[in-house]
């Protein structure tokens, strides 16, 4: 399989007053095309900063990201991005925040109207398209922000803990309804998230960072697929690969709070 994205000797700093903060440290991550790579790893370990410049809206400060390998230098269109907070605008509608992307992209309103029109369907929004955001639950804002990622129908898609707010329940219903999206579209999937269940639920791989980005453990998760989100969790495989994780993961702790002494 080919790797559709190369990151290649990335390293990111920050800088807090006169002090540098490696958050990202030579790191090096392959995702291949058409897979569903999740990365795991303690709150402040550098997970969004990888993605945001995966998406090619924040600059390395040393290393390349390539995609399809090509330098990314800018965001591309074949790239779609779902971030941690919901970015959809409060003065327009459920459809008309759905179709923004495509209005943007000068698409008719006739066809953007029925792109948007099947993908609310798809996400489960049928009947909310004329409420505002304000209107809407945590759980129907982040479905209307992935509606509105796949209206373009990138073939690649970034996700920062996209359910990370929500209650077990609607967690479980959203992890179903992106396996479902995913398994029938081929598209590459690279998902950030706190929670390892939720981690082996979804991914082919799962990557455990540990402090500044680096890799603690590339695990692949040969659970058969489909994947029921809700039964997986009771086999005995699912278990030990969570126990597996669970160590790496506090692995990466240990070596966050040692940076931090
Ligand atoms: N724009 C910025 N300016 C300065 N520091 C930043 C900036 N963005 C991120 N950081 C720092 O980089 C580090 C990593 O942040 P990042 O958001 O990538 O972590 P994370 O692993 O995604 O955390 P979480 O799981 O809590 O979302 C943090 O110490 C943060 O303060």
């Amino acid at each position: 399989m080919n790797a559709v994205i190369r990151i290649e000797g990335v390293s990111k700093s920050f800088l807090h007053g006169q002090q540098e903060n490696v958050v990202l440290a030579d790191m090096n991550l392959e995702i291949q095309q058409g897979s569903f790579v999740v990365i795991v790893g303690p709150s402040g370990c550098g997970k969004s900063t990888l993605l945001n410049i995966v998406a090619g809206l924040l600059p390395a400060s040393a290393g390349r990201v390539y995609y399809q390998d090509q330098l990314m230098v800018a965001p591309r269109l074949e790239i779609g991005y779902l971030t941690q907070k919901d970015t959809l605008m409060p003065w327009r509608s459920v459809e008309r925040n759905v179709e923004l992307p495509l209005e943007i992209r000068g698409i008719g309103r006739a066809k953007r109207g029925s792109i948007a029109s099947e993908l609310i369907g798809k996400v489960g929004l049928k009947g909310y398209e004329k409420l505002y955001p304000r209107q809407l639950s945590g759980g129907m804002l982040r479905r209307a922000s992935l509606a509105r990622m796949l209206c373009t129908d990138p073939e690649t898609l970034l996700m920062d803990e996209p359910f990370g707010a929500l209650d077990a329940q609607l967690r479980l219903e959203l992890q179903g309804e992106l396996l479902r999206l995913w398994e029938t579209s081929g598209k590459t999937v690279l998902f950030v998230t706190h929670d390892i269940e939720e981690a082996i639920v979804l991914g082919d791989r799962v990557v455990v960072l540990g402090s500044a980005g680096g890799v603690i453990l590339d695990h692949t998760i040969e659970l058969a697929r489909p994947r029921d989100a809700g039964r997986i969790r009771f086999q005995s495989q699912f278990v030990e690969i969570h126990q597996r994780l669970w160590n790496a993961l506090m692995v990466a702790r240990s070596q966050q709070q040692e940076v931090a002494l």
